[in-house]
């Protein structure tokens, strides 16, 4: 692995979720290998990769949806969070994943309740946060105005919404989001990724998000994982990991690097043959 810069992975803060050397496999075929990966607080860390580098295996293994073959998944208060009590474990992280089944006759507002379940107690009501929870989580998101309408009418941007707020109502201090812009307009991208950006900001979450623009990642994350066939093939700042040769070896395309003047921001542009054709000068 190329350690670039000092990153979550050398970071002396303590990790608010770790993954510790974790080698993940389907059946008997390994797709992650040895892969480590620490989400601080306040801090964004986007992974990025090919399609089938491992990405959304290596999130829901943090997010106890996919069990290591070996390796670690830690909180603060639990060396082993794979020990920890699912509602136990559910009040500190949450995983937006890629794709969930949508429920018939289900009220957005009643999805969005979901997320309150790990502060519930079976038989009586204890959750005096609930509502305030789901309202902050569903004026974020935008879906206020849709509370009262069924998830089944609803488009692939607008669930998507609605999924992200019911991550959010569950309130934790880990949130971890595997392609959250998917089916976004370009508003609703813009609007989630600056959301993703203030929770870390203003409230400390620590996130871990699987992004497939590349410039999106350099506009929203502190740090960079970058996948290749389940191996992290770097990690750090997105100075040091976006860069032209890294990402046209590890793409196998070629793909520029820039650093636009006005906002300081790492650009990437892959370049196609249709793209370098027009680049030739007449
Ligand atoms: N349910 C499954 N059963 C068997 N193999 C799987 C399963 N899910 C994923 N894989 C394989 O595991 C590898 C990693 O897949 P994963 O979905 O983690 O990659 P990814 O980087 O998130 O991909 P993408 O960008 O396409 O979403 C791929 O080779 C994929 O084919």
């Amino acid at each position: 692995m190329k350690q670039t810069s000092p990153g979550p992975e050398t970071s002396s803060e303590h990790p608010s979720l770790a993954g510790t050397d974790l080698f993940l496999a389907y059946d008997r075929s390994t797709v992650v290998h040895g892969a480590s990966l620490r989400l601080v607080a306040g801090q964004v860390t986007a992974l990025i990769g090919p399609n089938g580098s491992g990405k959304s295996t290596l999130l829901r293994s943090l997010a106890r949806l996919h069990r290591p073959t070996s390796g670690t998944v830690s909180l603060p208060d639990a060396p082993d969070a794979l020990a920890l009590k699912p509602k136990d474990f559910a009040r500190q992280v949450t995983l937006l994943s890629q794709s969930r089944p949508t429920p018939n006759g289900v009220t957005v507002r009643d999805i969005v309740g979901y997320g309150r379940h790990p502060y519930q107690a079976r038989y009586r009501r204890t959750d005096a946060d609930g509502p305030r929870a789901v309202a902050h989580a569903m004026e974020v998101t935008g879906v206020t105005g849709m509370a009262d309408r069924g998830v089944d009418e609803l488009s692939g941007g607008e669930l998507q919404r609605v999924w992200l707020a019911t991550c959010l109502a569950q309130d934790t201090g880990v949130l971890l989001l595997d392609e959250p812009t998917t089916y976004l307009d370009l508003r609703y991208q813009v609007e989630i990724l600056d959301l993703v950006r203030d929770l870390a900001d203003d409230h400390g979450v620590a996130v871990g998000v699987v992004l497939h623009d590349l410039n999106q990642a350099a506009a929203v994350a502190d740090h960079v994982v970058l996948l290749r066939q389940g191996v992290v093939q770097a990690s750090g700042s997105a100075v040091d990991v976006l860069r032209a040769d890294l990402l046209s070896e590890t793409y196998g395309l070629r793909i520029d690097v820039s650093v636009d003047p006005l906002t300081g921001l790492v650009r990437t542009e892959p370049v196609g043959r249709h793209t370098a054709r027009r680049a030739q000068p007449a």
